[in-house]
């Protein structure tokens, strides 16, 4: 009698043990799947390790915020753009070359002397679609420098509450991977201008970034430049223009510019030998070279169209013909230049005094609209913070 009632107990005593392991158990699986960083830091890790890799050596101290940067570094090796696929900007290219590549390759030929310190921030300006986050990753890619594409949308991750140690970590992740090129595009969205409707995380964040830079460029031993992009040059304050002493105007493309362009564009395509670039680069006044390569890809589905048409009457055809001249001038006679034409770039209204700028400023246009919007993201990024409803 005693004995079963000792079994029953012991039963129920290995029951309840089993049921309450259970219960952990699904509720630490639940703790995992519900962990918000789980993801990020996941992607981290893999980055990492494959960052590690390039360099040949392993990348042990980096702390999680550091691993969520690691997410926006790009390889060099893995960049496809090289100065050779940039048309036209051969002065700016050349001067980059000098001011940025050179110093972040060879940092030995600046070392001596006051004279020839390395650029520790630079500024491409223009009109959207003209190169400039294209000649960014060429900066990078040239120069063998990691290149950490900073964006504001994941310095405010709502799970990492804490945005002023990501802004830290970016520093940080660059001083670990020098050389490096620290990319901020759409610059006045994060470090333009004050207003009073910024939210008090935004103005911690430049303040904080503002900080760490100003200690890269007195640092001689950084390898880390800030490259940052606008189609709003207007919008910056004077504080951030006097950390970027080197401002280069990526300007519309003139005609001889835009014959190059698509040099580049359709180089290695499938074209007729008697493509007439000057006398394209001259229908397409008013095009950027984002505008020319819309219209290359336009102009290539023709050679898909007839071989399609082709083989519905029953022709078999192997392959689609080359690209010719009469496809692009019959996109050129349809479609209109893009964003351009409604809008209004307002260069820097004359606003550079110690600067450097490297092309006449002209009467550009700019897609508001699309400016706009990236700065109604960025603010409602912010409100979306868990603490951003605190007072
Ligand atoms: N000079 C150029 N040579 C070759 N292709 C170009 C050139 N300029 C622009 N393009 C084409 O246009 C695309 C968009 O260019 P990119 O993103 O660099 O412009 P952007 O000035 O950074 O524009 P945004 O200010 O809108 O970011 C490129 O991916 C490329 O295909």
């Amino acid at each position: 009698m005693g004995g079963s009632s000792e079994t029953k107990f012991l039963q129920e005593l290995i029951l309840y043990a089993a049921s309450a392991a259970l219960s952990c158990l699904v509720l630490f699986a639940g703790l995992r799947h519900l962990d918000p960083n789980r993801e990020a830091s996941k992607k981290a890790l893999e980055h990492k390790k494959e960052i590690a890799k390039r360099l040949g050596r392993p990348l042990i101290q980096t702390n999680p915020y550091e691993d969520v940067i690691a997410c926006d570094v790009i390889n060099p090796d893995h960049i496809d753009v090289e100065f050779e696929s940039i048309g036209g900007l051969e002065t700016i290219k050349q001067a980059l070359y000098e001011l940025v590549i050179l110093p972040l390759k060879r940092p030995d030929l600046f070392s001596h002397g006051k004279l020839l310190g390395p650029q520790k921030g630079v500024l491409l300006y223009g009109p959207p679609g003209t190169g400039k986050t294209m000649l960014a990753k060429a900066i990078a890619k040239e120069s063998g420098a990691v290149f950490i594409n900073v964006r504001v949308s994941n310095l405010m991750s709502k799970w990492f509450g804490d945005a002023q140690k990501l802004v830290s970590a970016v520093f940080s992740l660059a001083y670990k991977l020098q050389p490096a090129i620290i990319f901020i595009d759409e610059v006045d969205s994060f470090l333009g201008q004050r207003r009073t409707s910024d939210h008090e995380a935004l103005l911690n964040m430049k303040t904080e970034f503002m900080a760490l830079w100003d200690g890269f460029t007195t640092d001689k031993n950084a390898r880390v430049m800030v490259l940052t992009a606008t189609n709003r040059p207007s919008e910056l304050d004077e504080a951030i223009l006097r950390r970027l002493p080197q401002a280069f105007e990526i300007g519309m493309p003139d005609r001889r510019e835009r014959a190059e362009i698509l040099k580049v564009i359709l180089k290695g395509e499938r074209i007729e030998d008697n493509i007439d670039f000057d006398r394209l680069a001259g229908l397409s006044e008013g095009y950027t070279g984002s505008d020319l390569f819309e219209l290359c890809k336009k102009a290539a589905y023709f050679p898909i169209r007839e071989l399609l048409d082709e083989e519905k009457k029953g022709n078999r055809s192997t392959a689609p013909r080359p690209l010719s001249q009469s496809d692009l001038e019959k996109v050129l006679s349809t479609s209109q230049k893009t964003n351009v034409a409604a809008s209004e770039y307002t260069g820097l209204n004359g606003q550079s005094p110690s600067w450097t700028v490297h092309r006449d400023s002209g009467d550009y246009q700019f897609q508001a609209a699309i400016n706009e919007l990236s700065k109604l993201v960025v603010s409602q990024i912010i409100n979306l913070q868990p603490d951003a409803q605190d007072p």
